[in-house]
């Protein structure tokens, strides 16, 4: 059964929008940041990665971001090309304005952290009237992560990109990608989180995403209610992931799968959501069931976590279908 029907005429498969940030993963891990002295630089920032893992797998994928007028902003625009990423959708601030940074701790394999530099950052600078709705209509699917709905202008980029995909039958695919510390309260984030959702046709996000947009509803904090309420909205597809208890997808129609994970050498944990993102999304363009996505996704995240970066270790199409072969 198609639980969602991609345009196949459109020339890209695949537009994200929103951060393209530097991951700086320590090199000494297994010890608190205090103590690690080098880090190795990644293009990182969730959506930047789950494009990057959709081109791995072979999709045309585009980008609508800001970046810096700087080293960084330079070395990410690079590192999109090499990628086979369309850049015509990405602009340069103009302002002085900065990359994002997130230094990773690795404290051992399971108790990873993230530290963010964020202020200024050349992501929330994103413009309405830069993001352009020619682009826009050209793809199948278009991602959009809750992080960029943080700041204005980029809130009402995000939410204009929205009417377009919408107008222009695109599919639209929310990753919730909460971030606290990109937003001054957790009010006003629940708030335009359910703004943006009410327009999505796949919501994908962890249990604890969900809590915090459910926080000023008085119903029990349950998979299946999370589900039942999108699909009174526009979504299709809920997809409710659970670590390393696996994930949970409902559909519209009434269907409820049950994802499973992979063993996983595991060197950090970070990384994880947005591999399987990745994975997902490939899948659900491919038309497969989506038992078939949803593991998938999980053997993208299992080798993702295993390896020291998040974009860079984005696995191939054979890499992932080796590793589900060899783990299953
Ligand atoms: N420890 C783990 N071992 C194997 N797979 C994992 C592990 N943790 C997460 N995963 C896989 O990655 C998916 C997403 O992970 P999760 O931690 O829920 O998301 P996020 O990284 O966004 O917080 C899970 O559904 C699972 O398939
Ligand atoms: O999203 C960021 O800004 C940082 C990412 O690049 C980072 O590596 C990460 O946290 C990945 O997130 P996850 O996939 O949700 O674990």
């Amino acid at each position: 059964m198609k639980h969602i029907q991609f345009d196949h005429q459109k020339p890209l498969d695949f537009i994200a929008i929103g951060r393209l940030c530097i991951d700086l993963n320590a090199n000494e891990i297994n010890r608190p940041m205090e103590e690690t002295s080098t880090f190795t630089k990644y293009v990182g920032g969730s959506p930047a990665n789950i494009a990057i893992g959709i081109s791995r797998l072979g999709k045309k994928v585009g980008f609508v971001g800001k970046i810096a007028n700087d080293q960084m902003g330079r070395f990410i625009h690079r590192y999109l090309e090499k990628n086979n990423i369309d850049t015509s959708g990405v602009v340069t601030d103009r302002t002085g304005a900065v990359t994002g940074l997130a230094f990773t701790e690795i404290k051992s394999p399971t108790d990873c952290s993230i530290l963010m530099y964020r202020d200024n950052v050349a992501d929330l600078k994103l413009e309405p009237n830069e993001v352009s709705e020619d682009y826009i209509k050209q793809a199948k699917c278009l991602l959009i992560s809750g992080t960029a709905l943080a700041k204005s202008p980029s809130r009402e980029a995000v939410f204009l990109a929205l009417e377009y995909a919408r107008k222009h039958n695109v599919v639209v695919v929310f990753d919730l990608d909460y971030r606290p510390y990109t937003w001054t309260s957790s009010e006003e984030t629940a708030i335009y989180y359910n703004l943006a959702a009410e327009k999505c046709d796949v919501i994908i996000g962890t249990r604890e995403e969900f809590d915090m947009m459910e926080q000023f509803e008085h119903t029990k904090k349950d998979d299946d209610v999370t589900a039942g309420k999108w699909f009174r909205y526009h979504a299709k597809i809920v997809v409710i992931k659970h670590g390393q208890k696996g994930s949970i997808a409902y559909t519209k129609q009434g269907t409820k799968h049950q994802g499973g994970i992979f063993p996983a050498r595991i060197v950090k944990t970070f990384g994880a959501g947005d591999s399987y993102a990745a994975g997902f999304i490939y899948g659900l363009m491919e038309g497969w069931d989506l038992d078939q996505c949803m593991e998938f996704g999980s053997a993208a995240a299992a080798i993702v976590i295993s390896s020291h970066s998040c974009s860079d270790a984005m696995p191939t199409v054979e890499q992932v279908t080796d590793y589900i072969r060899k783990h299953r």
